[in-house]
């Protein structure tokens, strides 16, 4: 990763100091400390520009038989094997799977934050090689630089991934709008330290989104609230996402989360060797609501297929 791609999203709490030396961080040191890390990373490839998000019928990002395996010749098995998966513009892909059944893993490569150990990541046909902005990445916890306002974090996330050919107005406009949509708008004024944990991870979710990158990963990125926090952000996330067709990536551990963002949802096996297991199609019309999908007949149905595949 050069300095030129680092934003604060790719700081993780050990790096987080009031003067940053981003130059020293690596995809692979940031890829160690992701399972804690609380970081929203931007990443990606050498690919198209952010405004092309090509075709609805196209995928837009292609894993292609991806292994994965950490032990190197002493220890055979896989965490991952030969996992494809093509995600077309648009598209809420969901991967659900057992507790270490790779989920995490495969983001991670899918981001360009680790290197399969074969096949290989495609966004708009150009190999995955390292992080850039054009894939968002964002993790279970939060990552806001404590010395920035809600806003301050918005701003530096876009001033450091080159502005984005915005003028200054411009970009403290999308800032705003951002925060506004994840209903922050009065808040932006706030630092870190005196914001809530949902709301902390909100700004994330704004951060990371105000990218505008063609693909966003999402790693459980609600995975530490509370259930009532946790169903208020699911239906913001819902609205950005529906809103702007935005081609996503989900791993979550919680089916009904699934159920309400997904098109499409994909099952890992139990590891090692995991593999996707099954695919199931989510037919709930958009826009969608937590409470009409609910009440929607065929919910029972395919909640129970999933939670069947977890337990494969
Ligand atoms: N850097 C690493 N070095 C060695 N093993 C690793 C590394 N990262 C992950 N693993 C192993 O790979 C397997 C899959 O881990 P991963 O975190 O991808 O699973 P997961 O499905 O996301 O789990 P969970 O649902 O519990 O978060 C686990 O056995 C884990 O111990």
């Amino acid at each position: 990763m050069t300095p030129q791609h680092m934003t604060p999203q790719h700081m993780t709490p050990q790096h987080m100091t009031p003067q940053p030396d981003t130059s020293e961080l690596t995809a692979e040191a940031l890829a160690e400390h992701t399972d804690e890390s609380t970081a929203t990373v931007a990443t990606g490839s050498t690919a198209s520009p952010a405004t092309n998000r090509g075709s609805r019928d196209q995928p837009i990002l292609s894993a292609q038989e991806i292994s994965v395996g950490f032990g190197g010749s002493e220890q055979p098995s896989l965490v991952l094997d030969r996992v494809s998966l093509d995600v077309p513009a648009g598209e809420f892909l969901t991967v659900i799977g057992p507790s270490g059944s790779g989920k995490s893993t495969l983001l991670k490569v899918l981001a360009g934050l680790h290197q399969p150990s074969g096949g290989r990541v495609l966004l708009h046909d150009a190999p995955v090689t390292g992080p850039s902005r054009q894939i968002a990445v964002v993790f279970q916890q939060h990552v806001l630089l404590p010395w920035l306002t809600a806003r301050g974090n918005v701003l530096f996330a876009l001033e450091a991934a080159g502005g984005l050919g915005l003028s200054r107005g411009q970009r403290r406009r999308l800032a705003d709008e951002h925060l506004e949509a994840v209903h922050l708008g009065r808040h932006g004024q706030k630092f870190p330290a005196e914001l809530s944990g949902g709301m902390q991870q909100r700004v994330g979710l704004a951060r990371a989104f105000a990218l505008d990158s063609d693909v966003m990963l999402l790693d459980e990125p609600l995975g530490a609230l509370d259930a009532l926090t946790r169903r208020t952000l699911q239906e913001q996330l819902l609205e950005l996402t529906e809103r702007r067709r935005q081609t996503t990536v989900m791993v979550t551990h919680d089916v009904d989360e699934a159920l309400l963002l997904s098109d499409r949802i994909l099952a890992l096996s139990q590891g090692p060797n995991a593999r996707i297991e099954d695919g199931f199609d989510v037919p709930f019309p958009r826009p969608r609501s937590a409470e009409a999908i609910e009440n929607d007949p065929e919910y029972l149905v395919l909640r129970r297929r999933l939670l069947d595949a977890l337990r494969t």
